[in-house]
C-alpha cells in the first residue's frame, strides 16, 4: 500500500469547512465510536477476530471503518479510522490485551518510576505503527471520497493513566500517586508519550488522514490546577508541533478533554480548530466562553439513545438550536456511543440532526437577510 497513488476526490467536505470556520449548508455530524459493538456487523467480525487483530490488519480495519458509513448511507459526514488509543503504549513496548466484557488490560503496568526505563526509547512510528498508516491509506481509497477520514491519538495524560493503572479505574489513584509523588518522572513520561503522539499524528496525515482528534478521556479526573500542569501543556505541544511539522499539509485538529469543563476557555486558545464537548456543557454557554475562536463539537448525552424517539428528537432540537447549524459547529455525542444502543436510535439521531440542521440553516439565512 502506498500513499503515492492519488486519493479519489472528496465529495463531502462539510466537516472540514465547519472546522476551519467556514459557513456550511447544515451542521455536519459523526459519532465517536461509530464503528463498534452496537453494530451487529461489527460484532460478527469480533466473533472471528481479536480486537487488536482487527486494528493490525488493514483490510479488516478498513472493513469495519466503512460499516457505519455504508449502513447510514449519506447520513454520516465523517469516518474515523478503526484503531485504539492504546496502540501508543504498545508502540512504547507495553503489552495491552482487550478482554471482552472487561476492557483493556496491561499485564505489566508501570509500577515504580524506574519502570519507565523499560519503555522503548526513540520509538520509530513507521516500524511500530505502520499498520495504522496502511489502514488509513487503504480506507481513504475505499471511502472513494464519500466523507473525510479522521485520524486520532489518546492524549498523554490519558495514556499515562492507562499505563500506570494497567486498565480502567474508578479513582485513578495509582496514576495520581505518580503525578503527586513523582512529578518529575511523570513529566518525563508525559513528554515521551507526547513525542510519539506527534510523530504518529504527522504519519497519519501523510498516510491520508484529513482531520485529527486528540482524546483526553480522563481529563476531568484532574483538578483545574493539575489539568493545567499535567494535561494542557502536552495538548498544546501536540497541536503546535504537528502543525509545524506538517506545514502546508496541516489538517484541522480537534481536542476532546472529557470532563474538563473548567478548561474550556484554555482549550480554545491552544491551537486546535475544534473543541469537542461532553454533555455537561450548555451549548449557548460554551459559545459565549469560546467566542467563535474554535468550532464546537458535540454534545448529546450518549444515554439519550436509550431514551426513546421523543427524547432523542427533543434533545437534538435543543442541541442544534443551541449551537446553530451553519457556523463553527459539528454535531456529535458527548462521548462514545454505547455498545447496547439500538441501531435504529443511532439512525434517528443522525436523521434528526440533518432535518433540524437544515431547518435551522434556513432560519439563520432568513434572519441574516432581515
Ligand atoms: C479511552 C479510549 C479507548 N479507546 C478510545 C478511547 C477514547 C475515546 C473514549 O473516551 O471513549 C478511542 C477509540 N476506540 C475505538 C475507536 C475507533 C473508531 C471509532 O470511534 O469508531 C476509537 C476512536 C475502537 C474501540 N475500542 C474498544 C472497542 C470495543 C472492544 C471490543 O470490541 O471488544 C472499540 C470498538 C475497546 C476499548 N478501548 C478503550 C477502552 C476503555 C475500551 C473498552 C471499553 C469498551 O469496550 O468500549 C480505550
Amino acid at each position: 500500500m502506498s500513499a503515492s497513488k492519488p486519493f479519489p476526490p472528496l465529495k463531502n467536505d462539510l466537516i472540514l469547512r465547519a472546522a476551519r470556520g467556514e459557513k456550511t449548508e447544515r451542521a455536519p455530524v459523526w459519532v465517536m465510536r461509530q464503528a463498534g459493538r452496537y453494530l451487529p456487523e461489527f460484532r460478527a467480525e469480533r466473533v472471528e477476530h481479536d480486537f487488536f487483530k482487527i486494528c493490525r490488519t488493514p483490510e479488516l480495519a478498513t472493513k469495519v471503518t466503512l460499516q457505519p458509513i455504508d449502513r447510514y448511507d449519506g447520513l454520516l459526514d465523517a469516518s474515523i479510522i478503526f484503531s485504539d488509543i492504546l496502540v501508543v503504549p504498545q508502540a512504547l513496548g507495553m503489552t495491552v490485551e482487550m478482554v471482552p466484557g472487561k476492557g483493556p488490560h496491561f499485564p505489566e503496568p508501570l509500577v515504580l518510576p524506574e519502570d519507565i526505563s523499560k519503555l522503548n526509547q526513540n520509538v520509530d512510528v513507521h516500524k511500530e505503527l505502520q499498520y495504522v498508516f496502511d489502514a488509513i491509506t487503504m480506507t481513504r481509497h475505499a471511502l472513494d471520497g464519500r466523507v473525510p477520514l479522521i485520524g486520532f491519538v489518546g492524549a498523554p495524560w490519558t495514556l499515562m493513566a492507562y499505563m500506570v493503572e494497567g486498565g480502567g479505574s474508578k479513582t485513578l489513584s495509582k496514576a495520581k500517586e505518580w503525578i503527586f509523588k513523582h512529578p518529575k518522572t511523570s513529566h518525563d513520561l508525559l513528554q515521551r508519550i507526547t513525542d510519539v503522539c506527534v510523530n504518529f499524528l504527522v504519519g497519519q496525515v501523510h498516510a491520508g488522514a484529513q482531520m485529527l482528534q486528540v482524546f483526553e478521556s480522563w481529563g476531568g479526573e484532574l483538578s483545574p490546577h493539575d489539568f493545567e500542569l499535567f494535561s494542557l501543556p502536552y495538548l498544546a505541544q501536540i497541536a503546535k508541533r504537528v502543525k509545524a511539522e506538517l506545514g502546508s499539509e496541516a489538517v484541522p485538529m480537534t481536542v476532546f478533554a472529557k470532563g474538563s469543563w473548567y478548561a474550556l476557555e484554555q482549550l480554545s486558545e491552544i491551537g486546535y480548530e475544534a473543541v469537542s464537548l461532553d454533555w455537561t456543557h450548555d451549548p449557548k454557554a460554551a459559545k459565549a466562553i469560546t467566542k467563535g475562536r474554535v468550532t464546537l463539537q458535540g454534545n448529546m448525552d450518549p444515554n439519550l439513545l436509550y431514551g426513546g424517539d421523543e427524547a432523542i428528537v427533543a434533545a437534538v432540537e435543543r442541541m442544534v438550536r443551541g449551537f446553530g447549524s451553519t457556523g463553527r459547529y459539528i454535531a456529535n455525542l458527548g462521548h462514545g456511543i454505547l455498545p447496547s444502543v439500538p441501531v435504529e436510535a443511532m439512525g434517528l439521531f443522525l436523521k434528526t440532526v440533518h432535518r433540524v440542521g437544515l431547518e435551522v440553516a434556513a432560519e439563520e439565512e432568513k434572519a441574516n437577510k432581515n
